[in-house]
């Protein structure tokens, strides 16, 4: 039986549903076991426990050399990993080892947030000195979804094990093998049993580890859906932290601009790289009406019409890979249908080519004149056409969501930008750059139906450690002057 769960520094067997990972290309099976049953649950939560003490009770600098050690077995290991995390989500190579690279990254950028944002202060307070210090939550479990297996849940445990915290991480059940080479690195890296434990599985260990009571947090990343139902369970817990990291409704609104062909490139980033996989990609374009308008969309069409999709390794290598999965495909393709039947205008159809494969050609549908528009995230390279007959109509469009993840501008405007920016809804605001590819020196998350106001990247040490305020002096000494109504003699 293969060991497919890291409990207590061990790997042991799956007692759960079998589960199986497929390239979503030639539905190759490349990694197959089982997941966690409750009892595994139980006993990684518990083994979590135990590691936690001597772990928080380690110096900064003593975690940090195992974190580091990390980085550099991910740097030993990029090409294995790379490839691994491209056959797995379908993603072309030179887009999975740019996600290799954020994980190394992740590190250095954790230690600078950690020191700025969780560190150390203090200073004189009357006869004290106050201090501000953090300390870990304890045991946090972690989730991950599958189109950043590794770069995403990596986002939650390299700043959670560096405040100190042990973690039991959950990955999504679609791309299992990116998470044990993961956590195979992490051992690599001499990180102590306990404080690292991994429990494959679906929903069902989801859902077992999110209601296990030893946990002290959860950090999520992942759909609105499964984030909402995360947020009911946690409902009367304020004891537990809760982080929730989910997806969007982004619109990109585009204004009249000189370079034509830039806002199409900035278009085609925004709203087809990862195969339209991302959190962060545009899912509304908001475009003039009129000729200008018509325009834009025609050059959109042409260069859409040319993007390269293809295998994960396919030479010379495309833009866009597959989606995650058949299942997938055929979800997006139905919505397209669905669309389509209720007035959409398919400006460029998306299609699958071939019905055993989950690849997907770019689609751009028109969907001004469908009433009642849903407001949902189409995970996938379908962008949907609003046209907008002035800038306040398109802002008022862009805001009309219940997301607020990520919204843009494309304007030669300084003024129009400043407008956008004050006005607009969204935890992410860019002027003339694409929405996707944020930065992971910075904050990253959105409000409304996006998050629970518990920004990721930059900001992820303030979800991993809690502040303690102390005044201290090392003299128990009365003060000068008594209270009234106190007699010391
Ligand atoms: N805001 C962000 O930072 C961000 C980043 C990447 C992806 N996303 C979003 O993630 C989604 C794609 O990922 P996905 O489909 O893997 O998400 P998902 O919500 O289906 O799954 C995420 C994780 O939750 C687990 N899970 C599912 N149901 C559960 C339940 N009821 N209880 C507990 N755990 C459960 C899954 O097994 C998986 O590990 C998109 O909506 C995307 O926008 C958001
Ligand atoms: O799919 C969602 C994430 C997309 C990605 N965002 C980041 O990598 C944020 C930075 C970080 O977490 O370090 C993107 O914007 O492309």
């Amino acid at each position: 039986m293969m060991s497919t769960l890291y409990i207590a520094g061990t790997w042991q067997s799956g007692q759960g549903e079998a589960l199986e990972s497929l390239n979503p290309v030639t539905q190759h099976v490349l990694w197959a076991g089982k997941g966690a049953d409750a009892g595994q649950v139980d006993a990684a939560v518990k083994a979590a426990r135990q590691a936690f003490p001597q772990w928080a009770k380690q110096t900064f600098e003593q975690r940090l050399s195992v974190l580091e050690a990390f980085a550099a077995s991910l740097k030993n290991h990029a090409d294995e990993l790379s490839r691994c995390i491209g056959e797995e989500t379908g993603k072309p190579l030179w887009e999975s080892a740019t996600e290799v690279t954020s994980m190394i990254n992740k590190v250095a950028i954790s230690v600078q947030s950690y020191r700025e944002r969780t560190g150390e202060k203090s200073g004189p307070l009357g006869d004290a000195t106050a201090v501000l210090r953090h300390k870990p939550h304890g045991v946090v479990a972690v989730f991950g979804p599958y189109n950043f297996p590794g770069h995403l849940p990596n986002g939650h445990i390299v700043p959670a094990l560096l405040a100190g915290n042990s973690v039991v991480f959950k990955p999504s059940e679609l791309t299992p093998k990116v998470a044990e080479l993961t956590v195979k690195c992490w051992i690599e890296a001499g990180l102590p049993a306990g404080v690292l434990n991994l429990l494959q599985g679906a929903r069902d260990t989801g859902i077992a580890l999110a209601a296990h009571t030893g946990i002290d947090g959860l950090f999520f990343t992942g759909s609105s859906r499964t984030g909402n139902a995360l947020h009911q369970q946690f409902a009367g817990r304020p004891d537990k932290i809760l982080a929730l990291e989910m997806g969007g409704n982004n619109p990109l609104v585009v204004d009249q601009v000189e370079d034509l062909d830039a806002a199409v490139y900035t278009i085609i980033q925004s709203a087809f790289i990862s195969a339209g996989q991302r959190c962060t990609c545009a899912r509304r374009l908001l475009v003039p009406q009129g000729a200008w308008g018509d325009s834009l969309l025609t050059r959109l069409v042409e260069v859409s019409q040319s993007i390269e999709v293809g295998a994960f390794d396919q030479q010379p290598a495309p833009f866009m890979g597959s989606v995650i999965s058949l299942g997938a495909a055929r979800a997006l393709m139905d919505a397209q249908e669905v669309l389509l039947g209720s007035g959409a205008v398919a400006l460029l159809e998306m299609h699958q080519p071939d019905s055993n494969a989950a690849l997907l050609t770019p689609g751009i549908i028109d969907v001004t004149e469908v009433g009642d528009r849903l407001d949902e995230e189409l995970f996938g390279p379908l962008l949907q056409v609003i046209r907008y007959a002035d800038f306040d109509a398109a802002i008022a469009e862009a805001n009309n969501t219940a997301f607020g993840l990520a919204a843009g501008l494309l304007s030669d405007s300084e003024a129009r930008y400043q407008q956008f920016w004050l006005e607009s809804r969204a935890g992410i605001v860019n002027w003339n750059k694409q929405l996707t590819g944020a930065a992971s020196s910075a904050p990253f998350g959105g409000i409304g139906a996006s998050g629970n106001h518990r920004a990721s990247a930059y900001y992820a040490a303030d979800y991993c450690a809690y502040p303690v305020a102390s005044l201290e002096t090392p003299t128990l000494a009365l003060p000068a002057a008594l209270t009234p109504g106190v007699r010391m003699s």
